[in-house]
């Protein structure tokens, strides 16, 4: 049964639940779920009339916007599908926005194969590349380069606290590529091995600064004092056209328990089991999920769109998302 009040229907708030509690992550992953979200509303809508529709629809994309702030791809999808969202009657309104979103889920797994033949171009037979959480349009690069016959190694920063790299570990394995695992703080000592450090994004801004996985920063920091290139996979969908007009992107902060149990919490600050810990024990954890890398420790930003400088990215920006951008979802 759909919210009473909202009409949004309960497949639509379990997958901005999955969304939020990361059982559904990845930028790319969450747009494409997003939209698929939508196209559930759109099919399962009770709406009598087209005010109500349209209503319903809004609704459910601030449902799913309200789950993670970095991941630009989130309100580029929401956006992509209300625009296409077209007719007078209820039916044409639901056959048009699932058209929309069906066509919006077909071009996000076109643009990540495109990227990948592009990025794979950048990988040469006997590479090994370091990877930093888990990435699909990352890996997109290592897959096309291993389908034309390139060997590709793999060293996979854990990516703490959620480690994400297992997951990159896991995809790399079931292609046979031979990986190490590192824990992150070993980054730098294997940089020497590396010959590119390859990363996927949450959102480019206009600058070409990268938001992705906190830590990518201190390992682009690094990689270019030891003279490893930097390439970063991203479909235009994480360009974040806000940052076009001064605007900064949200860096999501995450539960202090992903970093530090409530158990280890109460070994630093005292106490023994029988001693409750006080509400202000002076124990600050912050958990940052993102960070920026500016555009200068970035060699190249690889789209299904070719393959750019950080800088020109705006170019590209403005060309796709013009000067200004809406959230239909808040009309
Ligand atoms: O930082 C992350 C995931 O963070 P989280 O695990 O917190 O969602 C990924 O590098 C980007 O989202 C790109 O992924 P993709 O290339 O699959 O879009």
């Amino acid at each position: 049964m759909a919210d009473a009040e909202s009409g949004v229907v309960p497949a639509v708030e379990a997958t901005a639940d999955d969304i939020a509690t990361m059982e559904i992550r990845g930028a790319a992953t969450i747009a494409d779920a997003a939209a698929a979200a939508l196209a559930t509303q759109a099919d399962r809508s009770g709406a009598e009339s087209p005010a109500a529709f349209r209503r319903q629809l809004r609704a459910a994309a601030r449902t799913l916007y309200e789950t993670r702030p970095t991941a630009v791809s989130l309100p580029n999808a929401l956006r992509y599908v209300l625009r296409g969202m077209d007719g007078e009657t209820v039916a044409d309104l639901r056959a048009s926005t699932i058209a929309r979103a069906e066509a919006f889920r077909r071009d996000l797994e076109r643009a990540q194969e495109t990227l990948g033949e592009i990025g794979a171009n950048r990988l040469r037979d006997g590479d090994v590349v370091m990877t930093h959480c888990h990435s699909t349009d990352a890996l997109a690069c290592i897959d096309v380069a291993l389908e034309s016959g390139k060997a590709i190694e793999a060293i996979v920063k854990e990516t703490r606290p959620r480690k994400q790299g297992h997951i990159t570990a896991r995809q790399l394995r079931e292609w046979g590529v031979p990986v190490t695992v590192i824990v992150d703080n070993a980054a730098r000592r294997y940089l020497d091995r590396a010959d590119h450090v390859l990363v996927g994004a949450d959102s480019i801004a206009a600058d070409g600064s990268v938001i992705n996985k906190v830590g990518t920063s201190g390992l682009a920091v690094n990689a270019r004092e030891r003279g490893v290139p930097v390439m970063v996979a991203a479909q235009t969908i994480k360009l974040h056209p806000d940052t076009m007009t001064g605007h900064t992107v949200e860096i999501e902060l995450r539960d202090e328990r992903e970093v530090l149990s409530d158990e280890e919490r109460a070994t630093i600050v005292g106490g023994g089991d029988d001693e409750p810990v006080a509400d202000d024990d002076g124990l600050t954890v912050d958990n940052p999920a993102f960070d920026v890398t500016p555009a200068r420790y970035v060699d190249a930003i690889v789209t299904e769109r070719g393959q750019f400088p950080p800088e020109s990215i705006v170019t590209l920006m403005r060309e796709l998302f013009g000067e200004t951008t809406d959230e239909p979802w808040t009309a």
